[in-house]
């Protein structure tokens, strides 16, 4: 049995550029044994949020912790054990194999594991990602799909390397299924809520409001930099937040399958309404 409770924490953070107040006083935690999942329109800085949570931007007020410590003072060698992140967009300047890009994963952190090992974890992960038949390819020849399934493949090899150092662990997941078919983007948000279920806290920014409500444990929504509604999500959603949020008519009801939300687009124009 895990340890529940968060392992990250955020209170008040706030972010600012270009003159804009990015993100406005958020607060969340992320505890282990849940998958958070993060929605929001575009622009409504859940990117922004995911990237202070994970320590790759500095607030200008609030407070972070992650395991009880403030996320500024933690080692960036321990970061790396503790915490992995899908970033939304990954690009890669070198012309690396897919097993090596999925092999950045162990550098450093796997140093710790026997070589056999290393290679297990590897292997491990481009086999969970669907990717080990790519292992020998090009990186760049991919398509995006199976680009964003090997990064996948980088953040699990990750977090089992960090497993060795860090007992209490965060995956962050910037809109993982962007790229997916169906059968991929069930395949991945089932390992992501598995990941979970051993202990780990999850979170996923996505978009896809049908999926979000079917995965998640805790919902959070972000409008204009600041954090509406959290909680389960059905107790969060409801047809007034929706149409605020994302300037849609939606309705929430009840899919065939028992006890599944399912958002059905209602009267629906084809485009934002005002
Ligand atoms: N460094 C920056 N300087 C100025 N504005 C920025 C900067 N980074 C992000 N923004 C702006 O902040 C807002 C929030 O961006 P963010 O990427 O967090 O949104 P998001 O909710 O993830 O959107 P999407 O769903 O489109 O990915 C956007 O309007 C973006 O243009």
């Amino acid at each position: 049995m895990f340890e529940s409770g968060p392992i990250l924490s955020g209170r008040e953070i706030s972010f600012l550029a270009g003159g804009r107040r990015l993100v406005a006083e958020a607060s969340l935690e992320l505890a282990g044994g849940t998958t958070t999942i993060l929605i929001g329109p575009n622009g409504a800085g859940k990117s922004t949020l995911l990237k202070l949570l994970t320590g790759e931007i500095k607030p200008a007020g609030g407070r972070i912790e992650i395991a009880g410590e403030p996320l500024e003072t933690v080692p960036a060698w321990r970061l790396a054990c503790q915490r992995s992140v899908m970033a939304q967009h990954a690009r890669l300047a070198f012309p690396f194999s897919v097993y090596e890009v999925a092999q950045l994963g162990v550098d450093g952190i796997g140093r710790a594991l026997t070589r056999q090992r290393r290679e297990a974890v590897v292997a491990e992960a481009l086999a969970a990602a669907g990717v080990l038949d790519l292992a020998g390819r090009r990186y760049q020849t991919l398509s995006g799909g199976e680009q964003q399934r090997v990064q996948f493949a980088r953040v699990l090899c990750q977090l089992e390397a960090g497993r060795s150092v860090a007992e209490r662990q965060v995956l962050f997941l910037d809109e993982p299924i962007a790229s997916l078919d169906l059968c991929h983007q069930l395949a991945l948000l089932d390992m992501a809520r598995s990941i979970a279920a051993r202990g780990v806290a999850v979170l996923i920014v996505l978009h896809d409001l049908n999926l979000a409500v079917t995965y998640a444990d805790h919902l959070v929504v972000m409008d204009r930099g600041r954090i509406i509604a959290q909680g389960p999500p059905a107790q969060t959603l409801d047809d007034a937040l929706l149409h605020q949020v994302f300037r849609v008519d939606l309705s929430l009801s009840r899919a065939p399958a028992p006890g599944l939300p399912f958002l059905l687009p209602q009267q629906h124009r084809g485009r934002p309404t005002a």
